[in-house]
């Protein structure tokens, strides 16, 4: 029989690449008869960097490039930053496979300042995402947050050049990246809750593919799959993902998730949480349970305001 060719879309950024060799490798190492190609993408997402990325607006602003060559068949698989994933996929496409997470916490990274509370008042801090500038805000009223877009390369480079005074990009991508040594300081999920599915990586493939889905299945980390299930479940209720105040981290024990949800005000002043805790059998219902906790609350009118103000 001949060997099988796996073709694995990815964008070209340094960490997609990364993301995408880590799957081709460990592939790899259970099949070394496979071959396995790397198919390259610009999404929109990597085009457009002037704009926040809520005022760009529609879902999978990374991936859908990915998931048309998919369907197309000019790639079998995707592999993703689950962060990026829409809650919902298209038709014929599915989530295979969730690895293993790496650190998910958000990182303050500075030349000039080993920690967020030795921050100046008024110091300028970059990052366009406003699930970072809410909880930064909510923290320290007096930071002045500035929009910051681009691969990691990118952020640093502008750090670099004195634009700002600090950072947040996430921790898994600089560690990745081998960049650690650029974190000052890794924020704790008590001062900066993370993106729900942050720092761990999907597997997207079409729905019927059941050989590559046999391939993928020893990728699998069950643990990181429950904590992301009930990530997305309470995004998906609340319709937000990575580019809206809302922040969703899970942490599993003894086989048990808590999850700990966040809805914020881009100003911070105005900051939701619920924290629940379920077996890990029931984490889709878990982040459901959160989702409408913080609905009760009231996210639903701080998101509808975000949305107008974008
Ligand atoms: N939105 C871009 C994005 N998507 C995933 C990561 C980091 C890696 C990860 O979360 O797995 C990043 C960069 C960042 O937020 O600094």
């Amino acid at each position: 029989m001949s060997a099988r060719t796996l073709r694995i879309a990815t964008r070209k950024s340094p960490l997609a690449m990364w993301q995408a060799e880590h799957v081709k490798s460990r592939l790899l190492a259970l099949n070394p008869d496979l071959i396995v190609e790397l198919v390259t993408f610009t999404t929109k997402g990597d085009i457009i960097l002037d704009t926040p990325l809520a005022k760009i607006g529609g879902k999978g602003l990374f991936v859908k490039e990915l998931e048309v060559a998919m369907l197309t068949g000019d790639a079998d698989i995707a592999v993703h930053s689950m962060k990026d994933v829409p809650m919902e996929f298209p038709e014929g496409l599915e989530l295979g496979v969730i690895l293993e997470r790496e650190n998910p916490t958000d990182a303050f990274v500075s030349n000039n300042f080993k920690t967020l509370e030795d921050l100046p008042q008024g110091a300028i801090v970059g990052t366009s995402s406003l699930r970072r500038q809410c909880q930064l805000q909510n923290l320290r009223p007096d930071l002045i947050i500035r929009s910051l877009r681009g691969n990691v390369q990118t952020r640093l480079s502008k750090l670099d050049s004195g634009e700002f005074d600090a950072i947040i990009l996430a921790s898994a991508g600089l560690l990745r990246l081998e960049m650690d040594s650029r974190i000052a300081q890794y924020l704790e999920p008590e001062v900066s809750l993370p993106a729900g599915g942050q720092g761990a990586v999907g597997i997207e493939l079409r729905s019927n593919d059941e050989e590559t889905l046999a391939l993928l299945k020893p990728l699998q980390h069950d643990t990181t799959a429950y904590r992301v299930t009930a990530e997305r479940a309470m995004n998906r209720r609340l319709e937000g993902g990575c580019q809206v105040p809302i922040a969703c981290y899970a942490v599993e024990n003894n086989g048990e998730l808590w999850l700990r949800g966040l809805v914020g005000s881009v100003d911070g002043k105005q900051m939701l949480t619920a924290e629940y805790r379920a077996p890990v059998a029931e984490a889709e219902a878990l982040g459901i349970k959160a989702a409408e906790d913080l609905l009760g609350q009231g996210a639903d009118k701080i998101l509808a305001k975000v949305y107008a103000d974008a």
